[in-house]
């Protein structure tokens, strides 16, 4: 057995308490062996945590990963103008190679910023699904599927290929990546096709992730045609299941919220989208409170405008006290849950804790920073003052994804330079004559 040992930091443990320990990995298993003291012993590799916090992995539970290539590409409408005049027209023109550069960027971001797993939405899913498989990340994948503005033929296809790219990719990566079947949303995709489709993702045994309940514009045509709310909606569909998870639930009712909970569908928060399309705020204390399994995430980085989960923590901090009218509403406790294990819990996958026997994913931040000082309160950090640039190290499945900020898997400077060749490109193609 080979070891990987973190000494000398101080350990976020499931019930928000912190403790100073070591931590020992397995790394042929990729997963935690021990936490307690002067564990650095033996190890085969050993990492300095000493003046830092150990924390699990951040886990994103909704993104659009390749969309870091569109990042700044159009800014300050809201969702329907800027999907329709914007962002479709440039996603017509990504080929599989943009989407693969595009990825390896939002990677780098993941690693250099402590996220270890992630949730993914998107096109050209085996381009993702091999930037993980080089990242070293832990990922549920899944082909976007829209059926609006398509032929019959096209719909079924494209429902098809999320069939297909759910069922071949399951497992890939060393375990690293499983799947999800991906209806965009409740509105982009015709009722006839859920109907047919949802069936047999049920068959296939993978878990179903959609946008729902994103803006007023999505709630208001499904009551009106429908005659019931989007949520009620989907459990008729029967996409509502212990399983599924859904992005943002921004305008969510009680009986929607009751719905979730007792289905035990999870949530997706999505603070800086929902504040940068001007979407609304989700009610994340109401949800928790309701028992509903609420999670966090980027969405892409053209919304966003980065794929940081320690902005997104501060973000759902400072946006759910808001929404809630509480300054005691979704308080630092909360968030390091939503950032950690409820985004876990809500994907299906078992990272999110540091215990005994759980996947190695872990970040490490540095402490010694102006900004992190005093330490009265390390949670409180985690949730309020923590940046990107404090992650220090980055482990996914026992491996060293980065050390002392150095990435270990990707070649930094190569990947940000295909960036930017491939998204000026991008740019010429869909306006020419600019
Ligand atoms: C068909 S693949 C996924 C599809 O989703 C688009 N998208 C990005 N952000 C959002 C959002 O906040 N709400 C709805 N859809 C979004 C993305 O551009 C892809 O086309
Ligand atoms: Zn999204």
């Amino acid at each position: 057995m080979t070891t990987l040992a973190l000494t000398g930091g101080r350990v976020l443990r499931p019930d928000a308490t912190v403790i100073r320990a070591d931590v020992l990995i397995d790394r042929d298993r990729g997963e935690i062996l021990e936490i307690g003291p002067d564990l650095g012993g033996d190890a085969v590799e050993t990492l300095d945590a000493s003046d830092s916090l150990v924390t699990p992995g951040f886990v994103n539970g909704h993104c659009h990963v390749a969309m870091s290539l569109l990042r700044g590409y159009a800014d300050d409408k809201p969702l329907d103008a800027w999907l329709r005049e914007d962002i479709w027209p440039a996603e017509g023109e990504l080929t599989a190679e943009d989407v693969r550069v595009g990825a390896e960027l939002g990677l780098l971001e993941m690693i250099k910023s402590g996220t270890t797993a992630f949730a993914d939405m998107y096109f050209h899913v085996p381009e993702i699904a091999a930037a993980v498989e080089e990242a070293g990340l832990r990922a549920r994948l899944g082909h976007g599927v829209v059926t609006v503005a398509k032929d019959e033929e096209g719909a079924h296809e494209d429902m098809e290929t999320s069939l297909e790219v759910a069922e071949e990719y399951d497992g890939a990566a060393d375990g690293r990546i499983s799947t999800a079947f991906m209806p965009h949303s409740l509105t982009t995709v015709g009722a006839e096709y859920l109907e047919e489709y949802v069936p047999k993702a049920r068959e296939l045994g993978v878990p179903i992730h959609y946008h729902a309940n994103e803006t007023e514009d999505e709630v208001t045509p499904i009551v009106e045609e429908e005659g019931v709310r989007p949520l009620a909606y989907a459990a008729e569909k029967g996409m509502l299941e212990a399983e599924d998870f859904v992005a943002h639930g921004v305008h969510v009712d009680e009986s929607e919220i009751g719905l979730l909970a007792e289905a035990g569908t999870g949530v997706i928060h999505c603070p800086a989208s929902n504040m940068k399309l001007a979407s609304g705020m989700a009610p994340v204390q109401r949800m928790r409170e309701a028992g509903v399994t609420v999670g966090l995430g980027t969405d892409g980085a053209a919304s966003n405008n980065d794929l940081s989960m320690l902005d997104e923590a501060r973000d759902a901090a400072m946006l759910g006290k808001l929404a809630a009218d509480d300054a005691a509403a979704v308080p630092a406790e909360a968030v390091a849950e939503l950032l950690t294990a409820g985004s876990a819990d809500a994907l299906g996958l078992e990272s999110g804790r540091l215990e005994e026997g759980a996947p190695a994913d872990l970040a490490v931040l540095d402490l010694e920073k102006a900004h992190l000082t005093p330490r009265h309160d390390l949670v409180s950090h985690l949730a309020y003052a923590a940046a990107a640039a404090d992650v220090r190290h980055t482990i996914c499945d026992g491996q060293v994804l980065m050390r002392d900020r150095e990435v270990l898997t990707l070649e930094e400077s190569a990947v940000r330079e295909r960036a930017l060749e491939a998204a000026e490109d991008l740019a010429a193609r869909v306006n020419p004559t600019e």
